[in-house]
């Protein structure tokens, strides 16, 4: 964070009709409630709450939690009372689009009781991705990777997973990242760190934050298992989120399925598979969550036992756009802020691997960022741009 004599920089907000996070709430949420809607035969009830959802989040304010709902005395320490009766747009943008999410999941009865209760309203769209033939093509590509050097393939599987980033479905509702150079694209490519810190001391514990299911955590699967299986990390908590969020994120139940497409896949993909199933029953790699993990609230406001747990790993790999939101905080920084003073109340080492989805930007030389600055304001959020950012 920025020195306390330093003003923090204002937080995002959608207040400005036209901006990135209005038109997230504006263009992009009516799309994909359409999508959840369509993807299962839901009855009239889950329809109405959606449909009372969408006008509540485009054209009123923000309302409660249902009665009796069981998270409520931790939303209320995550600020709600705070932002009941602003518009949405009025509130902080990482806050609005986190409790969107949550109020989307009561909607749909995923809290229950009922025959929706634990139904994932995104499992349609994650199974769909997750069988497709890009995938079978993705996970062949594997079998080249023998004839790399080893340091050719380390980087390779830390740009595959970095890359992976993109394929989040929520983005790709409305156009989404459909080109982007990974060769041009990188606008800070702090890879050698990454490879020399696990280096530096014996091999410790990995933590990688997940971020999307399916095509972004198959390469954060490989990724576990080369370091694992290098002996570059002794074990590995793979963190994923409690409940279905920002669409594709990955719950426990697509850590598993991702887990069993490598499992019976052919060639090397299958033989990561057996090796990652290896590891998660001898306990050497863990899949963990957090309530913490689907709170509206920076990565500096996290909760003494989950920071403790945490700063027993070497390395952290933080994966995606808003798991970078919350790390850096959800701010209008100046690009070129440094990223280590961003991240300096993190509890471990960490990497962030980032497509940019929004507007937020740090850790950027001074060239870069007014080159891109010429450009518009569109490569902040275009998905054709990527870091990996490391403070060792
Ligand atoms: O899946 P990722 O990389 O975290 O991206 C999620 C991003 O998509 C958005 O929800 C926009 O759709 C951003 O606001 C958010 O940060």
């Amino acid at each position: 964070m920025p020195s306390q004599s330093e003003p923090a920089a204002p937080v995002i907000t959608g207040g400005e009709p036209g901006s990135f996070p209005w038109r997230v709430f504006h263009e992009r949420h009516p799309v994909l409630l359409r999508q959840v809607l369509d993807g299962l035969p839901y009855g009239p009830e889950q329809r109405r709450a959606v449909e009372r959802l969408l006008a509540e989040s485009t054209g009123g304010v923000i309302g409660p939690l249902e009665d009796g709902a069981r998270d409520a005395a931790a939303w209320d320490a995550w600020g709600l009372g705070d932002q009941l009766g602003l518009r949405w747009t009025d509130a902080p943008f990482l806050w609005a689009e986190s409790y969107f999410y949550r109020r989307l999941l009561a909607a749909v009865g995923w809290f229950g009781p009922g025959p929706w209760q634990g139904v994932d309203p995104f499992g349609p769209v994650k199974a769909a991705e997750l069988g497709s033939p890009a995938v079978d093509e993705e996970l062949a590509a594997l079998d080249g990777l023998g004839t790399l050097t080893d340091a050719q393939q380390d980087d390779a599987l830390l740009r595959s997973a970095l890359w992976g980033n993109r394929a989040d479905l929520s983005f790709r509702l409305t156009g989404g990242p459909a080109s982007g150079d990974p060769r041009t694209g990188l606008l800070c490519d702090d890879g050698a760190r990454f490879w020399a810190a696990l280096r530096s001391g014996p091999p410790g514990r990995l933590a990688l934050i997940a971020d999307n299911a399916g095509r972004e955590l198959l390469p954060d699967l490989v990724l576990i298992d080369r370091l694992l299986s290098t002996g570059r990390a002794s074990s590995a908590h793979l963190y994923v989120k409690p409940q279905p969020y920002y669409v594709s994120d990955a719950t426990t139940a697509d850590a598993v399925a991702a887990a069993e497409r490598l499992l019976h896949a052919p060639g090397a993909a299958g033989a990561v598979g057996q090796r990652l199933r290896e590891a998660l029953t001898s306990g050497a790699l863990e899949i963990r969550t957090h309530p913490f993990l689907c709170a509206p609230l920076p990565f500096d406001a996290m909760p003494g036992d989950l920071r403790a747990e945490l700063s027993s790993a070497a390395m952290a790999v933080v994966k995606g756009d808003l798991n970078y939101r919350r790390l850096v905080g959800d701010r209008h920084w100046p690009a070129t802020t440094p990223f280590a003073d961003l991240t300096a109340h993190f509890p471990a080492p960490v990497a962030a691997l980032r497509t940019l989805k929004s507007d937020v930007a740090a850790g950027l030389d001074a060239a870069t960022a007014a080159r891109l600055d010429a450009t518009g304001p569109g490569w902040r959020t275009s998905g054709r741009h990527a870091v990996i950012q490391v403070r060792a």
